[in-house]
């Protein structure tokens, strides 16, 4: 790293949030009456729409590794993670408050570079930081971001609106984000292993496909407007951040239904298949079904919405069929047979994750 390193003592926690504020103007915006500067933002909620809100947190160490992310990487991401849960409910986002825990190894233009991650999502999908909190930490850094957004209440779809008959739909492919971060983590091995860290060259290039995917995801509005332009009536929908299997779960529970999928039909990149044959010399299937942190969208429609999902043929793949509750929920294998569908997506509290 070639860039110089200021203290943030050296312009103390009002200094920095200055030169914080500067990175994310101007923003314009009549609805915001006051924004970063004073006890509490205030807006003007849209007429007619509800509010949306959501927050989702980045901790080191859990969520990410300074050692392999860029700050930039790490602005736009801890954006996206809250970004990608307005998306899945079919809302708008307009505003994001952020609290950060900064350790003292991070510098200024660290915290500058992130907040220019962070410029850029508000940028790409046109919201506003109205505020936050700055705070020191002796532990890991943390970013904690909260999001507001807007909405037409009723074509709001919920986790709890599946029926049966319904199908599966998820977009993009899944397993590359999980697949990136497999790379990542062994060639941050390798690098801690090896006797040359100054020479040492991680091996990256044939993978960027996957890494990128995983440090900067990103959220599937492009989908989520088409299906509003296209009026289709999701009934269900949830964003894929634990992994296809746990988030499938979530919809089945609060649905009270039950789910069949087709392994033949998930949707996976061919660089899941070789990363996982050729680098792990594992099954590509938990890849796709656990992995996590593809931030793609899994939804259901009923079976007369279908057609109107053909203009998104290249981006929507159906997976499944929901069942009744009866049925389980279960995954058809490529021979025909049947395995009932484990939540094997991450849990912070069973993290049984290989390579950390
Ligand atoms: N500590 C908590 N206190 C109150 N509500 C919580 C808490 N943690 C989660 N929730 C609520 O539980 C629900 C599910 O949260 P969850 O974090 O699983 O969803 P998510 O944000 O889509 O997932 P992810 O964090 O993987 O993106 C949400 O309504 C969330 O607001
Ligand atoms: C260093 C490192 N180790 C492991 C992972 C994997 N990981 C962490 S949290 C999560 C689920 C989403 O989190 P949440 O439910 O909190 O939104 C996943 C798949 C990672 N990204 N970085
Ligand atoms: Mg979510």
């Amino acid at each position: 790293m070639n860039e110089s390193f200021t203290d943030i003592s050296q312009i103390g926690e009002f200094g920095l949030i200055a030169r914080l504020n500067e990175i994310l103007q101007p923003y314009r915006d009549s609805l915001i009456v006051k924004g970063i500067g004073d006890d509490a933002a205030v807006y003007i909620p849209a007429e007619g729409k509800v509010q949306v809100v959501t927050t989702d947190a980045l901790i080191e160490g859990i969520h990410f590794d300074l050692t392999y992310v860029s700050m930039r990487n790490l602005g736009w991401k801890s954006m996206v993670v809250n970004l990608s849960d307005l998306c899945a409910m079919l809302a708008t986002p307009r505003y994001a408050l952020i609290t950060v825990a900064i350790p003292r190894k991070i510098s200024v233009e660290m915290m500058e570079n992130l907040y220019l991650g962070i410029k850029s999502a508000c940028n790409e999908f046109n919201f506003a930081l109205i505020g936050g909190d700055t705070t020191t930490t002796f532990g890991n850094m943390a970013i904690s971001v909260t999001m507001i957004g807007e909405a037409d209440k009723d074509i709001i779809p919920y986790r709890s609106g599946a029926k049966i008959g319904d199908y599966i739909c998820v977009t993009g492919t899944l397993g590359l984000s999980y697949a990136g971060l497999k790379i990542l983590l062994r060639e941050k091995k390798k690098f801690l292993e090896s006797e040359d860290k100054q020479n040492f060259k991680p091996n990256f290039e044939p993978f960027l496909k996957a890494i990128e995917k995983h440090l900067k995801p990103v959220p599937r509005f492009d989908i989520a407007n088409k299906l509003k332009d296209l009026k289709v009536k999701v009934n269900s929908m949830i964003d894929i951040s634990d992994g296809l299997s746990s988030d499938l779960l979530h919809i089945c529970r609060q649905s009270n239904v039950g789910a069949e999928i087709y392994e033949t039909s998930l949707p996976v990149d061919e660089l899941v298949k070789k990363i996982a044959k050729d680098e792990f010399n594992e099954d590509y299937l938990p890849y796709v079904l656990n992995g996590g942190e593809d931030y793609e969208l899994l939804f259901t429609v009923s079976e007369s919405e279908l057609k109107k999902l053909d203009p998104l043929y290249s981006d929507v793949k159906v997976i499944g069929r929901i069942l009744d509750r009866e049925q389980g929920i279960r995954l058809i294998r490529e021979d025909k047979s049947e395995v009932d569908l484990e939540a094997g997506g991450w849990d912070h509290f069973k993290i049984k994750f290989e390579g950390r």
